[in-house]
């Protein structure tokens, strides 16, 4: 579960990057955070992930609040940032040893979990090559890896489908699945509208900081008395008044 409550973060004195901002993810849902470039998407995420510090507001993951234990929050999740460009000196096995020491990962266990995770992802082979050999998406998809090495019960991912061939794509969305219907939390952003209104369970729409919409499709098309898709709808709530 996640919980944001009254959350505001500038950068500058002129605007805000995330206004008041409050909203609670439940376990058991895929939730969905959509907004045009700028909202304030990233910003937010960084807060909950512990990166960036809310001038106010209170933020808990699985009931942790992040500013009181950054520790004990940061164990309940994990974070796969949009820029997948991370420790590319290091081989794919070994960065995946890495992410598994650091959240202690017994041994027997996180074999079993890179071969089943390398084999979903296609990267087998490639796990021995350094990253910076990688492209882009298999540079993503490592990252994906060693956050879920570690098994943690909230995901929170940003833009985690850029860069993705087909299968890999559908791959994740299916482990996305399986991890909400287990009971847990998925959190994510993306531009993708067609996958985010076949993937989530709930929505958020954000623009300059402020949330728009949060619920089901269906109810967005209840309040919209329509029943267009949420791409129509998205790009009608968010247009410039
Ligand atoms: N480090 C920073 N310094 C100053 N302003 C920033 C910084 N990071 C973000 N901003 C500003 O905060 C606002 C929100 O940016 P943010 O990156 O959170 O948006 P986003 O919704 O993730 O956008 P995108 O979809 O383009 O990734 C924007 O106006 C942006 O210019």
């Amino acid at each position: 579960m996640i919980e944001l409550a009254n959350i505001t973060k500038s950068y500058n004195a002129k605007t805000k990057a995330v206004d008041n901002l409050s909203l609670t993810v439940r376990g058991g849902e895929i939730f969905g955070f959509l907004g045009p470039n700028g909202a304030g998407k990233t910003t937010t995420i960084k807060m909950m992930t512990g990166i960036a510090k809310p001038d106010r507001g209170v933020i808990r993951i699985n009931g942790v609040n992040i500013a009181e234990d950054p520790i004990g929050a940061k164990r309940q999740f994990g974070y796969v940032p949009d820029n997948p460009d991370l420790f590319l000196r290091l081989k794919g096995i070994e960065y995946l040893n890495f992410m598994a020491d650091l959240y202690d990962v017994p041994k027997p266990l996180r074999k079993e979990r890179i071969e089943t995770l390398s084999a979903r992802f296609d990267l087998t082979q490639a796990i021995s090559d350094p990253i910076q050999s990688y492209s882009h998406g298999m540079r993503q998809k490592i990252v994906i890896m060693g956050v879920l090495i570690h098994d943690p019960a909230v995901w929170i991912l940003d833009e985690p489908l850029t860069g993705l061939d087909p299968k890999s794509s559908y791959t994740l969305k299916e482990m996305m699945r399986e991890h909400a219907d287990s009971g847990k939390t998925v959190f994510f952003s993306t531009h993708v509208l067609e996958v985010a209104e076949k993937l989530c369970d709930r929505v958020a729409i954000i623009r300059k900081g402020e949330i728009l919409f949060c619920g089901t499709f269906k109810e967005m098309q209840e309040r919209f008395e329509s029943d267009q898709s949420l791409e129509k709808m998205f790009l009608e709530l968010t247009e410039d008044a």
